[in-house]
């Protein structure tokens, strides 16, 4: 944590859509018109009415008195409210508990909305009730909202204004908040300066009036200087993700208060040259290529962190990241089971023809026969590549009454009855099913083709879900008009669409009993619901203390966090001599290490070190000047 002394600043702070991602007001209205047939109407006039108040095109006063008549609530209905913002405080207000509580003294909150609810969040998270400054309510008998005081001085226009006058604050006024009324303690001048904040909403009116726009209250403190828990802020940091992953994955990325983007699509080179700038974390699925020249344009100098989100990380320039000091992270399990159950349906959709007697029904056909309809069971299933897919592909065609045998590059252990097969030409001479499962390296490009077809058992059923390169298609077209294959199922292609509005171009389009997928094997929401957590925990892992564990391309590190400690990353060249360098500065200026762990690949070191003292920044400086420095980062 950083500190700064800040006795003579006020902190004036806006409650609705600031301190809580919400309007306080509206929430009301849609809680006590629960039921209530009008409701939506109403609740989007009271919504209208709080923005025009907001956008300043409307007076205060007016606004307050509209939206309040139109609320039929009661104070059953305002403890509703309370419980609801207690789980709606803004995610930066909530990082920074200690900042509120340390300063409470000097932090006031100003608000046209309700003290009835806004005390108890406020005071929840360390503000004093009595530097609350708001609205309240009026009650009849039976505890109906019948209105609210008007003497208040926040009911009125320009309420906020004439509060700051009367109260006089002796000191320098920092007023934080997303609306006009915020911006008018800076127009009077009782504020020194205004920050619009856009955490939850953004007014361009609002934000063209500030003297600093502040995405969090991270980036508020980071700007001043002040006692913060993140030291650079995340609302900061830009994370991209692309080919419209999870929303899971942008929901983990905002909590924690990053900017983020998301894109439907994919990629090409150009345009991701173009969206790269100022991006910190990338993510991508199989379709964006991560190459050379994107990751050495300068475009990409902030890149930090990718995150494949998928098993395949073929389509990532992994050790060109690498060189760079860029950590790529997978999903290596996520989608297993996905495309396990895919294979097996296609295997039993093939040797049923269903795919034929389908399309018949659909003309009219009714041809109720047995001809070209085979159980799998007793049937022999070849696997090409008995990693995690293939694995569990042979364990579940075992249990259903298949014979399986298994090719693999490596030696693997065969589960069950699994037979190995000591070259593909043995396993093609055997099988009545071929599956592929291999990864996506280059080497693999082109490994079935006309030859391999031909070493096949004729009417073999031919299944590819692993890259679309691993089979040249002219030859498979033949082996299919030939009869050599029976059927097959494709899902993965040499060339695939960027998007779902591009045509899909391929010779094996019409052909009969070929089931063609758009590269879906792993896209069921089960599989992309946990990829959407997997991969963001572990970029936000790598991000928030520097762990590596599971990254594809670096070594892996995990060093526990340490009490009291600071913690320093850094990425060097892998040549003798780095690590006494870096424990020469820490001596030099006697820092005392808690903590550290270093590991190389044949490019690269990376050490994580944990030191007990604040650092200053001429150590930062001398550590990123040590020769074959990649990347330095300070983490807290
Ligand atoms: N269609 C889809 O949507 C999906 C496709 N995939 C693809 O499936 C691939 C396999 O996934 P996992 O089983 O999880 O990977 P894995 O890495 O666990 O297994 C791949 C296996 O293939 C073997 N292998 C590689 N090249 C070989 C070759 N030339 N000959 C024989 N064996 C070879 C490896 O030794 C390894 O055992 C992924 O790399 C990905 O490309 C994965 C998920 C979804
Ligand atoms: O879902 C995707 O985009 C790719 C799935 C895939 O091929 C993989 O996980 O390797």
């Amino acid at each position: 944590m950083l500190t700064k002394t800040q006795e003579q600043i006020f902190f004036v702070i806006d409650f609705d859509s600031t301190f809580t991602k919400v309007e306080g007001l509206d929430e009301l209205a849609a809680i006590a018109l629960a039921g209530n047939k009008d409701k939506d109407k109403i609740v989007s006039e009271i919504k209208s009415i709080t923005d025009r108040g907001m956008l300043g095109e409307i007076g205060f006063a007016e606004s307050l008195k509209a939206r309040v008549n139109l609320l039929p609530a009661n104070r059953e209905h305002v403890d509703i409210l309370v419980d609801f913002l207690m789980g709606k405080i803004s995610d930066s207000f909530q990082r920074n508990r200690d900042f509120i509580t340390q300063n409470q003294e000097n932090i006031l909150i100003v608000s046209s909305g309700f003290k009835d609810f806004i005390v108890p969040v406020a005071v929840s998270m360390g503000v004093k009730e009595e530097n609350v400054y708001a609205n309240t309510f009026r009650y009849d008998a039976e505890g109906n909202i019948t209105g609210y005081d008007e003497s208040n001085l926040l009911s009125q226009d320009k309420g906020k204004v004439k509060l700051l006058q009367q109260l006089n604050l002796d000191g320098d006024v920092f007023a934080i908040g997303d609306g006009y009324t915020d911006y008018e303690l800076r127009e009077s001048g009782l504020a020194n300066k205004f920050f619009a904040f856009t955490e939850n909403v953004e007014r361009q009116k609002v934000v063209e009036k500030a003297d600093e726009v502040v995405a969090s209250l991270d980036e508020f403190l980071y700007i001043n200087g002040l006692s913060r828990s993140q030291s650079y802020p995340k609302s900061k940091i830009k994370v991209l993700l692309l080919e419209n992953v999870h929303p899971k994955a942008v929901a983990s990325f905002k909590s924690e208060g990053f900017q983020v983007e998301l894109l439907k699509g994919a990629l090409d080179e150009e345009e991701l040259i173009e969206k790269i700038k100022g991006v910190s974390i990338l993510g991508l699925r199989s379709k964006t290529n991560l190459t050379k020249k994107v990751l050495e344009h300068p475009n990409a100098s902030r890149l930090m962190a990718v995150g494949a989100f998928c098993i395949g990380t073929n389509q990532i320039n992994l050790d060109e990241c690498e060189r760079r000091g860029i950590a790529v992270f997978n999903a290596p399990y996520s989608n297993t089971r996905s495309v396990v159950e895919m294979a097996i349906g296609e295997m039993i959709i093939l040797t049923r023809d269903i795919m034929t007697k389908s399309n018949k029904m659909h003309e009219g056909i009714w041809d109720k026969s047995a001809k070209n309809s085979y159980e799998i069971r007793g049937k022999k299933l070849g696997l090409v590549g008995y990693g995690s897919i293939g694995t569990q592909i042979s364990v579940i065609a075992e249990a259903m009454g298949m014979e399986v045998y298994f090719y693999d590059a490596v030696d693997k252990l065969a589960l069950g009855n699994a037979k190995k097969c000591k070259s593909l030409e043995e396993l093609f001479g055997v099988a009545d099913f071929i599956s592929l499962h291999v990864d996506g390296r280059k080497s693999n490009a082109n490994m079935i083709g006309e030859k391999e077809f031909a070493m096949m058992k004729d009417n073999v059923i031919f299944i590819n879900l692993s890259r679309g390169h691993v089979v040249e298609i002219p030859a498979l077209v033949k082996a299919l008009k030939s009869g050599k294959v029976w059927g097959a199922a494709i899902d993965v292609f040499p060339y695939e669409p960027k998007t779902n509005d591009e045509e899909f171009v391929n010779e094996l389009r019409g052909l009969p009993r070929v089931i063609l997928t758009p590269h879906v094997g792993g896209s069921t929401e089960e599989a992309q619901a946990n990829i959407g957590e997997f991969v963001p925990s572990k970029l936000l892992q790598f991000m928030n203390n520097g762990s590596t564990y599971g990254s594809v391309n670096f070594p892996e590190l995990q060093l526990p966090a340490l009490e009291g400690a600071h913690r320093l990353l850094h990425i060097h060249q892998n040549v003798p001599g780095i690590l006494a360098k870096i424990n020469g500065i820490f001596a030099k200026h006697n820092v005392n290490i808690k903590g550290q762990y270093l590991k190389t690949t044949n490019e690269i070191g990376y050490v994580i070190t944990d030191v007990a003292k604040e650092y200053s920044d001429e150590i930062v400086e001398e550590l990123k000047g040590i020769d074959n420095t990649i990347k330095f980062r300070l983490l807290y």
